[in-house]
Formats: structure tokens, C-alpha cells, sequence
């Protein structure tokens, strides 16, 4: 299910315009990043794609936001949460139940299913979040990464096809980062559609497929991650959000002329560093 952003503009109740202008296709599948300085309108923007903006804060909107085909305006936020699942950046505020099972079935509350059919789901969504084995746990008693794999758990178990995430790892150590972002991608790979915010770009790296650009509440930038990043590197207010590792290859890049490939992580940065300096090697004996 792809979301479009059409001419969307939109302003909380009281104040100036925090998106102006936004026309931007999140496509079916894809895992897109949303990126930018502080208060360029990330988390507006990923709440319109959840219709927690405007339908929750009101406020004044242009243009369109369409999730599926489906205007999201003329929608509510119920039918909205079927399609879209939304983790919040104070995700610990959407955790309500008392134990690990209890939350996750939370969702389902309303949906009609049978006491077995809810059990086999929430199972199923704890599985696929790592938390299976847990589900007596008190909540209040997990550590940050499991509460956020919860949160996860919470929204997948009503079965969304995009799920929007805002900083998901931003509490989190860099061990516990690394792990939601590869369970982001395993779910990606299974067909989720997958939308994050995310200032620290290296931590999506080896994942992201489309990174989007705010700034200021403009869209700067859409593209592929090596479009994206080459396109901050240009950008003096921008460039400090580029990721160290792609520091050194563009940097690289401008001095010697080459052009090297789209580095997902340190490892491929090696290989392919590693092949050149062979090649030089290979050539300076050549020529002595
Ligand atoms: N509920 C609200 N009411 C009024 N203004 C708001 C509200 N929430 C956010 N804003 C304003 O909207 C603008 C964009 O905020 P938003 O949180 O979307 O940006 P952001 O890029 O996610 O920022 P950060 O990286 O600091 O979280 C900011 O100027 C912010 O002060």
C-alpha cells in the first residue's frame, strides 16, 4: 500500500505552517527514512501518513495525503490504524496493559476474534518481535529494547501493511538499536511497508530505501540512499547529518575522482577499499 503526499501543507491549531508544500510518494514495500534537523517537521510528517495529524490535533491542512488510494482527511482514525500501525516516539506512553500478553491482545479488543484466535495472534506477534516466552512479564519490569519490540508487537498484531515509527531506537543502546532496526528490515522484507524517523543515518544504512529530506518544514530531498546522502554532502546546514563511514567515501570520492559504491555498512566499505589498494599495489609493481 503506498501512501502520496499531494501539495500537503499543514499547520497545528495556533500556529505557522510546519509542512509546506509536501508532494511525496512513500511506495508499497519500500523502507523510507525521514530525515532532517531538529524541528523540520519529521514527526508532523509521519503522523500524516498515520492521520493523527490533522484528524487528532486539527490545525489547518492543504493539499492531500492519500494512504491506499484513500484520502486520508475524508477518512477516520480507526479506519487509518487498520492499514497504518504507529509506534510513537514515547512509545512507553502507548504501553497500557499490564503484561506483555495483555498489551499486545489490547488490539484486538474490539476486532470481534474469538479468546483462541486472539491467543494464536498475540503468540504470533511476540514471535515475530523476539518476545515469545515473555508474555506473563509485567510490562513496567522489561528493559527499554523490549518495550520498544512490545510497542511493535502492539500495532503488528492487527495486521497493518505500514508501519510508521518515529526515532524507534533513539532510547536505546547501540546494541538494542541495531537489533529493532534489523527486526524493522526483517518485517520489511516480509512485505511490510516501513517508515521511520531517523536522525542518525548510519543506523539505516544497510536498510533504507528511500530517504526523504525536511527542512525547515520544505522538502528538500527525495531519493535512494547515495542520492540522498551526496545531495546533504553539498548542503553545509545538512552535511553534519551525513554518517561518518559516508563521510570518508565522499570525501574520498572528491579527491581522487573515483566513484565508488553505494556503502551499506563498514564491512562492504573494507571490501571494496581493500580491492583498490590491491589494484594500486598490483599497478605500482607493474610500473616499477
Ligand atoms: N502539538 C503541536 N502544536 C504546535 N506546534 C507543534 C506541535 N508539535 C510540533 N509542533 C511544531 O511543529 C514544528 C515541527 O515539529 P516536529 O516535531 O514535526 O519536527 P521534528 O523534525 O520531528 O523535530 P525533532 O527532531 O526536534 O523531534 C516545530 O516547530 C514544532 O515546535
Amino acid at each position: 500500500m503506498a501512501v502520496n503526499f499531494e501539495h500537503f501543507s499543514y499547520a497545528y491549531p495556533n500556529s505557522d505552517v510546519v509542512l509546506d508544500d509536501i508532494t511525496l510518494d512513500i511506495p508499497r514495500g519500500s523502507f523510507t527514512v525521514i530525515t532532517g534537523p531538529s524541528g523540520a517537521g519529521k514527526t508532523s510528517l509521519a503522523l500524516a501518513v498515520a492521520g493523527v495529524v490533522p484528524h487528532y490535533f486539527g490545525g489547518r491542512q492543504g493539499g492531500s495525503v492519500q494512504v491506499g488510494g484513500v484520502i486520508a482527511a475524508q477518512s477516520s482514525m480507526g479506519e487509518l490504524a487498520k492499514q497504518v500501525g504507529t509506534v510513537l516516539a514515547d512509545y512507553e506512553s502507548q504501553l497500557v496493559a499490564l503484561t506483555v500478553a495483555e498489551e499486545v491482545a489490547f488490539g484486538l479488543e474490539t476486532s470481534g476474534f474469538g479468546r483462541s484466535e486472539i491467543a494464536e495472534r498475540v503468540n504470533q506477534a511476540l514471535a515475530l518481535v523476539g518476545l515469545a516466552g515473555l508474555e506473563e512479564r509485567e510490562v513496567a519490569g522489561l528493559s527499554g529494547g523490549q518495550k520498544q519490540r512490545l510497542a511493535i508487537a502492539a500495532v503488528l498484531v492487527t495486521a497493518p501493511e505500514i508501519l510508521v515509527l518515529d526515532e524507534p531506537a533513539s532510547a536505546l543502546d547501540p546494541e538494542g538499536a541495531a537489533g529493532i532496526y534489523e527486526l524493522l528490515y526483517k518485517l520489511n522484507c516480509q512485505g511490510k511497508t516501513i517508515v521511520v524517523v531517523e536522525h542518525q543515518l548510519a543506523r539505516v544504512l544497510p536498510y533504507a530505501s528511500q530517504v526523504v529530506v525536511l527542512q525547515a518544514g520544505h522538502l528538500q530531498f527525495a531519493g535512494d540512499l547515495g542520492q540522498t546522502l551526496a545531495f546533504m554532502w553539498e548542503q553545509p546546514a545538512l552535511r553534519l547529518g551525513v554518517p561518518p563511514l559516508w563521510a570518508i567515501k565522499l570525501t574520498l570520492e572528491e579527491q581522487t575522482g573515483l566513484t565508488l559504491t553505494a556503502w551499506k555498512s563498514e564491512d562492504e566499505a573494507a571490501v571494496e577499499l581493500n580491492k583498490l589498494m590491491r589494484t594500486c599495489a598490483e599497478g605500482v609493481a607493474k610500473s616499477a
